[in-house]
């Protein structure tokens, strides 16, 4: 199910280049109407499409009305983590609290304790609605409630994918583990919730943002969590790395204990949205095995809308509320463990 990518347009290969720090490829989607490039790791990604070169990876267009904004709310270009503002430096401090508490024991722990479910009893507007008051500190691009940003996700999905209601709900619920952050959850900080995450229990790769706090990190001279495979083996497949904690592996946990019947895609893309080691800069990917490399056809195409849809333009939620309702009805129970 959902192996391939479908839909709109066809599918032109694009050259490559490099970003910080190995190389990857851009794909370029285009149809009459519209064009999306693709950022795209060295995976091979077989798709029945003709490939051409373009002169212009950079193209990023999506249809639907949605326009992508060629630099974020603060003037700046998506995800730049070096620019000089106030907000850079609670970016900048998030990631040092982070990298320096993000452990193999400590995650364990955290997967064992939040692994079951016992917390809450509650459906997934609830959640939602629980978001509003949560600002990601994280986040160099968007400093809106939450709920505000899962909205323009799932609906810059539905003007691109109005035929995918899964990738749309998958948009809508993909941060809903923030829900970390709410005194029910035991209000855990933010270096725990959100951020880009990373495995741990093997070296961290230099192509994590702010990469030098990792050196205060009690495991990063550890013999054995400090090689390239650390505890894992080649191709051993992300379903057993364990990953910095945080939103991404909890509502994986969350959706697959409660059986949602969204294909396996969507629970690949809610685990591993935040992985930008991996769908940005290829790294890591000696861990992944065959249907991971399948599945991340998805989250490259996810990725573009959960980043660039990021804005100051609100939704009505009232008005997109009962879609969204009949959606989270055909996939999920009407109240989910938490
Ligand atoms: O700051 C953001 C935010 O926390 C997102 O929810 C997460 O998915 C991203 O990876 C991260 O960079
Ligand atoms: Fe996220
Ligand atoms: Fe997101």
């Amino acid at each position: 199910m959902h192996s391939q990518i479908s839909g709109k347009g066809q599918l032109f290969f694009v050259g490559f280049l490099y970003i910080s720090c190995s190389p990857f490829f851009f794909l370029v989607l285009t149809s009459s109407k519209m064009t999306i490039a693709i950022e795209q790791p060295q995976i091979e990604v077989e798709v029945e499409n003709k490939q051409i070169p373009s002169d212009d990876p950079t193209e990023l267009v999506l249809d639907g009305g949605f326009t992508v904004p060629e630099t974020n709310s603060f003037g700046h270009s998506f995800r730049e983590y070096d620019a000089e503002s106030e907000r850079q430096k609670t970016v900048e401090e998030f990631y040092r609290t982070n990298h320096i508490h993000q452990t193999y024991k400590f995650v364990k722990r955290m997967r064992e304790d939040y692994g079951k479910l016992d917390r809450a009893e509650m459906s997934i507007w609830e959640c939602i609605e629980l978001l509003n008051e949560f600002i990601d500190e994280s986040d160099p691009d968007l400093d809106e409630p939450q709920i505000e940003h899962l909205l323009q996700t799932a609906e810059a999905i539905r003007k691109d994918y109005p035929d995918e209601d899964w990738l749309q709900l998958t948009g809508l619920i993909h941060d809903l583990g923030k829900v970390l952050l709410h005194p029910s959850f035991g209000q855990l900080p933010q270096w725990a919730v959100v951020g880009d995450t990373f495995p741990v229990g093997c070296a961290f790769d230099e192509c994590n943002v702010h990469h030098k706090y990792f050196k205060e990190n009690p495991e990063y001279s550890n013999p054995i969590y400090s090689t390239k495979l650390g505890v894992y083996s080649e191709g051993c497949g992300l379903d057993n790395v364990l990953m910095s904690w945080g939103h991404d592996d909890y509502m994986y946990l969350v959706a697959k204990e409660n059986k949602t019947t969204l294909p396996s895609a969507a629970l690949f893309i809610i685990r591993y949205h935040s992985f930008y080691p991996l769908h940005r800069h290829g790294a890591y990917q000696h861990l992944m095995n065959d249907e991971d490399k399948e599945n991340m056809k998805w989250l490259h195409i996810f990725n573009k809308y959960d980043l660039y849809s990021k804005s100051k333009v609100r939704i009505d939620v009232e008005k997109v509320k009962p879609y969204y309702l009949s959606l989270i009805e055909k996939y999920f129970p009407a109240k989910l463990k938490w």
